[in-house]
């Protein structure tokens, strides 16, 4: 009998959120298919805070996308929860996406018409689906936002918007929350603090939270981290430190990370609060 090989992101007490197997996606065709990810097998414990980081173009947005049912596979198998997203029609995939997942990304991708209240229960609305008004305060308290409702995008600060986007990813209660660089936007005061509130929603809400980042002080206040390299998750560790992620994304081909700028170095839990990104 063979032994099984472990699957990265192994599961934690409460279950699997989400799971791959052989996720293969190529681009374009012949000479110039671009292999974004390569035959990946991984499974994203529930009621866990995992990070994905890894080079330019290692394919971190690509896996997200996939994962989260953004995008198509070239092969493999995807599933939320025990649902199969691979294969799924387009209008039965964007309900599950609406009613099941959370996003946020770098970009905020607020409508600016609309207040932040508004904002926050877009989806909900849509769905035709009425917020949990108990779960809607404590999203709103969590984040502080209470003093915002009413506001525009445009008479919200980097941060606030990003939080807003961060209470309409929570409103619904998904069953997982992809972040594609939330914090990419941000000063570091700010990133620290939707960092924070990230930190808060799995700790205290028991939210999922899958997030891409080039910072490894970002990284460092998930609960995993995973390592892509060429399409492949190549490594992993559990409780990260900065100065551990930095020193794994120097092994890198060249040494080279994009973790010179701003870093997010100090994690409000865990870690050693020392700051890095500046080596
Ligand atoms: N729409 C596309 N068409 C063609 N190639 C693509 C497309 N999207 C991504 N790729 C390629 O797939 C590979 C993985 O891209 P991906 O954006 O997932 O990497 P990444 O790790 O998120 O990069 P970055 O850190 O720079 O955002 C890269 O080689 C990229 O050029």
């Amino acid at each position: 009998m063979s032994t099984p090989v472990p699957v990265p992101g192994r599961a934690s007490s409460g279950g699997i959120a989400a799971r791959a197997r052989g996720l293969t996606k190529a681009y374009g065709s012949g000479e110039t298919a671009v292999l974004a990810l390569d035959a990946v097998d991984v499974d994203i414990a529930r009621g866990r805070f995992t990070a994905v980081m890894g080079p330019s173009g290692s394919g971190k947005s690509t896996l997200m996308h996939c994962l989260a049912g953004l995008d198509t596979v070239s092969a493999g198998r995807v599933w939320i929860g025990d649902t199969e997203i691979t294969g799924l029609r387009d209008r039965e995939l964007t309900r599950l996406r609406r009613d099941r997942i959370g996003f946020m990304f770098q970009s905020f991708n607020l409508i600016p018409t609309l207040n932040a209240l508004e904002n926050i229960t877009l989806p909900m609305d849509i769905a035709g689906r009425g917020p949990d008004a108990a779960w809607l305060d404590q999203v709103i308290d969590t984040l502080g936002l209470r003093n915002r409702l009413t506001h525009r995008p445009s008479e919200l600060s980097g941060g606030q918007q990003q939080r807003v986007a961060c209470a309409r990813a929570l409103a619904s209660r998904p069953e997982l929350i992809f972040a594609d660089e939330p914090t990419g936007n941000l000063d570091s005061r700010a990133g620290l603090e939707v960092l924070g509130f990230l930190r808060d929603a799995v700790d205290n809400l028991g939210q999922t939270v899958v997030m891409v980042t080039h910072d490894p002080g970002a990284a460092a206040h998930s609960d995993l981290v995973l390592y892509l390299a060429d399409g492949r998750i190549v490594d992993e560790r559990e409780h990260p430190t900065a100065e551990a992620v930095l020193e794994r994304m120097r092994l890198f081909a060249g040494g080279a990370t994009r973790a010179a700028g701003p870093s997010l170095g100090t994690p409000l839990r865990g870690g050693d609060g020392t700051a890095v990104g500046e080596a």
